[in-house]
């Protein structure tokens, strides 16, 4: 800045901006902040991402859903000090009516299932990739979107479900390429802290904020949230007991906590039964001090780090068995994860595990003069009729440009559609891998095709 005031180095900034946008006609080409535009070559990986997904997801015999990405702000709105209700993207709509960009799925889940819960054969066991959206002070530059994949299973009580569900982040994780090295998962349970809270006659309504505290405490120093905590009306001595026993990092210790008649240890102790006999157990990391941030987890609850400890949570979820009620129906067990897709990126690719994704182009067809466009229309539609991929030139083609985009474009086969291949009523194909060229009967293209492309 040298000599100059911030004042007039300000007004620099605000004359560049305005010439910025002149430059561009007052167009900002930017996407909104904290979103993403997805071209094409990030679309093929994103793709990727969630074809991986959905195929673990049907592995499991999960059967996919959706929901609006704008809900009523009512489903949303909780009075336990959740971060994400916090920030929750809401606003009045045109018609006065207070709604919100979903900050999660569970919600519109449980409404859904709510609204056809006679009709529905239990187990529920659902999956999708919504996007879901918070307001953050852009303080920290975070992104405000994000996409997450969630599982959730409706109907079973037992730790079974969350068995099965764990067994299908692992699944994801063996299939692309990640070791329990690699990652862990937390797994405890708010059964535990229930327990500790009903010995202490802590009354049932604090229980999900103080959940919610002790998830904040593992991020921030106490001072930071002893306002909080005297709010909620929690003795010192209560917090002082939480914070003991969620120190816990195996079943001796957690038992010497909590005592062997825990019903959540009991639970704990299945899971990592169940865990041997899916062969996931080596993921697994007891650890009393995961929490999670969501205000209605009732039991079990987890989360998956990178063991370097460079990351946020990978992925998390639990046991939300009482969100019906709070929305005033009867009560109906559930489990569920959320798995968001921009950690995992940062992670696979810190290990070069995201292969590059070439566009998979069979062939590349074009007419050396547009006179000959009919013709070149007609031998694409052959290879597509043959199921190829096939990017038919919309305009006719130097053969030196042609080929230099097939090679870019990655195509296992140009077809040359030029003035003498077709005086004699043929085409030109060249194998870009060999180079070798075949002159094609236009009449017989269709019956080369599959001959060649189908051996
Ligand atoms: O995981 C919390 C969250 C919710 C919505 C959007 C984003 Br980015 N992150």
């Amino acid at each position: 800045e040298g000599s100059r005031g911030s004042a007039a180095v300000a007004q620099d900034l605000k004359n560049s901006r305005e010439t910025q946008k002149e430059r561009q006609g007052k167009l900002d080409l930017n996407p909104p902040r904290g979103t993403r535009d997805f071209y094409p070559e990030d679309m093929r990986t994103r793709s990727w991402l969630f074809e991986l997904w959905r195929q673990v997801a049907r592995d499991h015999a999960f059967e996919e859903y959706d929901a609006p990405v704008l809900e009523s702000e009512d489903l949303f709105v909780r009075k336990a000090g959740e971060e994400v209700t916090e920030q929750l993207y809401n606003f009045e709509d045109k018609g006065g009516r207070r709604v919100a960009l979903r900050p999660e799925m569970t919600p519109s889940l449980a409404r859904m299932v709510m609204a056809k819960r006679n009709g529905l054969v239990m187990p529920v066991k659902w999956f999708s990739f919504p996007q879901c959206w918070r307001y953050e002070r852009m303080t920290r530059g975070r992104r405000r979107e994000h996409y997450q994949w969630n599982m959730d299973v409706w109907g079973v009580s037992g730790v079974e479900a969350e068995a099965e569900l764990l067994s299908a982040i692992t699944t994801f994780f063996k299939r692309v390429g990640l070791t329990a090295e690699d990652v862990g998962i937390k797994v405890s349970s708010r059964g535990v802290l229930a327990e500790v809270l009903a010995a202490l006659d802590v009354p049932d309504a604090k229980f999900s904020a103080t959940c919610v505290l002790v998830d904040k405490l593992e991020k921030l120093p106490l001072e930071a949230i002893q306002g909080d905590l005297t709010a909620l009306g929690l003795e010192e001595s209560v917090v002082r007991r939480l914070l003991d026993v969620v120190q816990s990092r195996d079943f001796p210790s957690l038992e010497t906590a909590i005592g062997a008649k825990s019903t959540a240890l009991a639970q704990l102790r299945q899971l990592f039964e169940y865990a041997r006999a899916y062969n996931f157990e080596e993921w697994l990391v007891l650890d009393a001090s995961v929490v999670r941030g969501l205000a209605y987890y009732t039991g079990i609850v987890f989360e998956a780090f990178d063991r370097k400890g460079e990351l946020r949570a990978i992925c998390g979820g639990g046991r939300y068995d009482k969100l019906l009620e709070t929305f005033g129906g009867e009560a109906l067990p559930a489990v569920g994860f959320g798995f968001g897709d921009a950690v995992i990126m940062e992670l696979l690719e810190s290990k070069g595990l995201v292969p590059s994704l070439s566009l998979g182009l069979d062939a590349l067809v074009f007419a050396m003069e547009a006179g000959l466009q009919g013709i070149a229309i007609r031998a694409a539609t052959s290879l597509r009729a043959a199921g190829l991929t096939v990017d038919l030139q919309l305009e006719a083609r130097k053969t030196k440009w042609a080929l230099k985009h097939a090679d870019r474009l990655g195509a296992t086969y140009v077809v040359i559609v030029g003035p003498e291949e077709v005086a004699g009523c043929n085409v030109r194909v060249k194998e870009m891998a060999t180079g070798q060229q075949h002159v094609v009967a236009i009449a017989n293209l269709e019956s080369w095709i599959s001959a060649t492309f189908t051996t």
